[in-house]
């Protein structure tokens, strides 16, 4: 679907609205407009087409991303992917050269400074200067940003509250751990409140206890807040936080869905058997359940099922019921890895 931007007073609309008369299909083309519309208005980021091209190279190829508001996203892919170039155009700070985006309710081309306005966005570099205090560089920031003494000085509390730093307000930055510092860069691109928070890979260079602690104020930020977090990271387990994910490769998005409906989409769940008759497993499982089982390169017997957490038991009571003595018995469903194969041909990391 293409769309076309809203302008300052007026409505999105999908295409074909413009023709919705009274003859038949009319109504479903007003529905599909009304969809469309609605779609536009309840995202965060809604890209259409979205192109760079530097001279002899396309960076990104007409990427369509959609971003709720309130959701974390993850955004995936390998190096070279386009990944940056895509949050630099959504951010404004690199023009498209071709496509569409709104983030924010703001056309990233013709309403940038209120696209900046709107969204925060943390890089891997950090702007915090380490020689001032905690505070010292929020309340600074916050007066960057416009705001009067008074109200810099309630945001600058209200952040440090809220990024767990309150009893560290007036302690170099330079002091503290990595964890609490990617903290206190988040609370200082949030200071003006914004809709939408583009984090590139925020948890590099901190340990596994301050990986999941930044996580997890991630998610109590969103509630609390209930802004949308646009993430990319290098993790997989950190991908599977993400309500949503999308994955781009050689500038195209190859997938995009919920972590748990991509795995779910490549059908690779298994029930993985080793017994004392193999031979008449498989008769037993294919004259009664219709399964195909056959060797695994690691010996076991390998049964492809829709449901491996449900089937597991079921397979099990029905081999010991034939006679047959399982030793052992696993599920295996796809992994966000095996999904990131899928899509790339390559391995996540
Ligand atoms: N200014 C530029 N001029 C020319 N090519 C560029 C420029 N910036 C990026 N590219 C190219 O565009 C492609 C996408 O780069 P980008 O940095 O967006 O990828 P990425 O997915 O963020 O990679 P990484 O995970 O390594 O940071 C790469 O091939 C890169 O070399």
């Amino acid at each position: 679907m293409t769309w076309t931007a809203r302008p300052r007073s007026g409505t999105a609309r999908a295409p074909g609205a413009e023709s919705a008369g009274t003859v038949n299909g009319a109504r479903a083309t007003d529905s599909q407009a009304a969809a469309g519309q609605r779609e536009v208005e309840n995202a965060v980021v809604h890209a259409r087409g979205l192109t760079k091209s530097y001279p002899g190279h396309d960076a990104v190829q007409g990427v369509d991303l959609t971003v709720r508001a309130g959701e974390i996203f993850g955004f995936l892919g390998p190096n070279g992917a386009g990944k940056s170039t895509t949050i630099s155009m959504l951010c404004t700070l690199t023009p498209p050269t071709g496509g569409r985006a709104v983030v924010a309710g703001a056309d990233i081309r013709t309403r940038p400074r209120l696209v900046r306005a709107r969204v925060g966005a943390l890089f891997q570099h950090s702007a915090l200067e380490p020689d001032l205090s905690a505070a010292r560089n929020l309340y600074l920031r916050a007066r960057l940003h416009g705001l009067p003494r008074r109200t810099a000085r309630v945001r600058t509390a209200r952040a440090l509250e809220t990024a767990g730093l309150a009893d560290r307000a007036d302690e170099r930055v330079r002091t503290l751990s990595g964890g609490l510092r990617r903290r206190l860069d988040i609370a200082h691109v949030l200071l003006h409140a914004p809709r939408l928070l583009f984090l590139d890979e925020p948890t590099v260079g901190l340990d596994p206890p301050a990986r999941a602690q930044l996580w997890q104020h991630l998610r109590s930020l969103r509630a609390r807040e209930g802004m949308a977090v646009f993430v990319t990271t290098h993790y997989l387990d950190e991908a599977e936080h993400c309500d949503r994910l999308a994955i781009i490769d050689h500038g195209r998005i190859v997938a995009e869905d919920s972590p748990e409906r991509l795995k779910s989409r490549l059908g690779r769940e298994s029930v993985r058997l080793r017994t004392d008759d193999d031979s008449r497993t498989s008769d037993v499982l294919r004259e009664e359940l219709q399964l195909a089982a056959g060797h695994g390169p690691d010996g076991l017997l390998t049964v492809p099922v829709t449901d491996a957490g449900a089937s597991l038991p079921r397979l099990c009571s029905l081999l010991s019921a034939r006679g047959v003595r399982v030793h052992e018995a696993t599920s295996a469903t796809p992994t966000l890895d095996d999904v990131f194969m899928h899509h790339t041909g390559r391995r996540f990391d």
